[in-house]
């Protein structure tokens, strides 16, 4: 069925109050075509968020969730986003992106929410592939080139997502150097059920994160690099040569805005920008770490330079914290060489169009790029056929554990069945720019 104009419009936007992983609430829209095809997307949440990101609205009525509700982003999507999406096309997503925009009329999205606007944005893109008949990542991609990304596995958690554990927020292992995503979503889960077999034999506890990494409380941030070195190796696999290690250090949360110093509890060490990049020349220099993710704090843009002088050669220079999804905080990073990778969080910026902007301004510079989740999630799983539709190449969504994380390597697998033949595993090529043999 189709309009009386026989081109097929959106009809009806529903919003909805639902729950993340850790039991917050969070914003789904569902959006509603005249040739009855329905598609809906939710969206995630992040802890440890930059302070550039656009606005995640909360009711602050304490009757609501305590604060946390989304009634009123809800809302904005029921009465005021649906009846102005009514009756347009949803192959027009940059217009209905834009137009968001212009109907929030705020830099930050403060006004209608990044959360509404994103939950709708994604959802007009699952409609349109679905009208089209195709998977969302085969919608995206259009005639350009489609990879599977290469897993970063965040198997030992610490910082805000964790409670007495390391400072370092994410420990990572990547397979970079087996030939398929399969193989690579083996090897991330045999380490991760190695790590538990370690740390059990050590008479550590098997707590987890947020993100379904292992969380014991470690003497030190150099002991969990070595432990989970130790699990790639007692779960068959070569450092530096199939895995390497990335770390999200979050540092903007242990960074001390009076005294300008990081604070490392877990070290016992106050340490400046200049002496922080030691030790990850340091670690870099002694363990196979390829990536790393927010080594400094969000605004410190002269420490970020120093960091990507002494280490960006080799090492991927991840900006998440820093760069928010955002172009001008990108460019400003091209032009400051401050980091050499762009981390993509659809929710940092608000409409599935500037998330693509993010990821095509950081191209332009030869930079990598990372597709992540949040530490709040859902079972939602777009970014999985972004980062194939888009051919970003990396993908963060957490350890081989938790359905939340698990429903986006589920996905990839289902992906790259329907690739057949065709499914490129990014592997390497994803590192590509730095220079580096692998
Ligand atoms: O820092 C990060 O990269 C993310 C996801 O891993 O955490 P959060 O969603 O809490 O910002
Ligand atoms: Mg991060």
């Amino acid at each position: 069925m189709t309009s009386s104009y026989g081109r097929i419009t959106v009809t009806s936007v529903q919003g909805r109050e639902v729950l993340d992983s850790r039991g917050n609430p969070t914003v789904e829209a569902e959006v509603r075509l005249s040739n009855g095809v329905a598609a809906h997307a939710l969206v995630p949440s992040g802890a440890s968020t930059g302070s550039h990101e656009a606005v995640e609205l909360r009711d602050e009525d304490p009757a609501s969730f305590g604060g946390r509700g989304v009634r009123r982003a809800v809302a904005n999507v029921n009465d005021v986003i649906g009846p102005w999406l009514a009756g347009r096309s949803p192959l027009e997503q940059a217009s209905i992106d834009e137009g968001m925009c212009v109907l929030d009329g705020t830099p930050n999205k403060g006004r209608l929410g990044a959360n509404a606007i994103l939950a709708v944005s994604l959802a007009v893109s699952h409609a349109a592939a679905a009208s089209e008949g195709v998977s969302l990542w085969r919608y995206l991609a259009a005639d350009g080139r489609v990879s599977l990304p290469v897993p970063m596995f965040n198997i030992l958690n610490g910082g805000r997502h964790a409670s007495n554990s390391a400072d370092i927020q994410e420990f990572m292992v990547l397979p970079v150097g087996v030939d398929t995503f399969s193989d690579a979503l083996r090897a991330g889960a045999e380490i991760y059920q190695s790590l538990r077999s370690l740390l059990r034999a050590d008479g550590h506890n098997l707590n987890v994160g947020d993100e379904g990494g292992f969380a014991p409380s470690l003497p030190s941030n150099r002991d969990a690099l070595e432990m989970v070195l130790r699990a790639v190796e007692a779960a068959g696999y070569a450092p530096g040569r199939e895995v390497y290690l990335g770390l999200d250090v979050a540092a903007t949360e242990f960074y001390d805005e009076a005294s300008g110093k990081y604070v490392l509890d877990r070290e016992g060490a106050t340490l400046d920008s200049g002496e922080l990049i030691d030790l990850y020349e340091d670690w870099a220099g002694q363990y196979p770490i390829i990536s790393i993710e927010d080594g400094l704090s969000e605004d410190d843009w002269a420490g970020w330079s120093a960091m990507r002088d002494r280490l960006g050669a080799t090492v991927q220079l991840v900006g998440d914290d820093l760069l928010v999804t955002n172009i001008s905080r990108i460019g400003r990073s091209i032009r400051e060489l401050a980091s050499n990778a762009v981390l993509l969080k659809p929710n940092q910026i608000g409409t599935l169009t500037e998330t693509r902007a993010a990821l095509d301004t950081a191209r332009t510079a030869g930079w990598g790029a990372v597709m992540s989740h949040r530490s709040g999630e859902t079972e939602d799983t777009t970014i999985a056929d972004l980062s194939v539709g888009w051919d970003v190449r990396q993908i963060k969504t957490g350890a081989p554990a938790r359905s939340e994380r698990v429903a986006k390597y589920n996905r990839l697998l289902r992906i790259e069945a329907e690739l057949g033949n065709a499914a490129a595993y990014a592997g390497k090529s994803a590192f590509e720019y730095l220079g580096r043999t692998l």
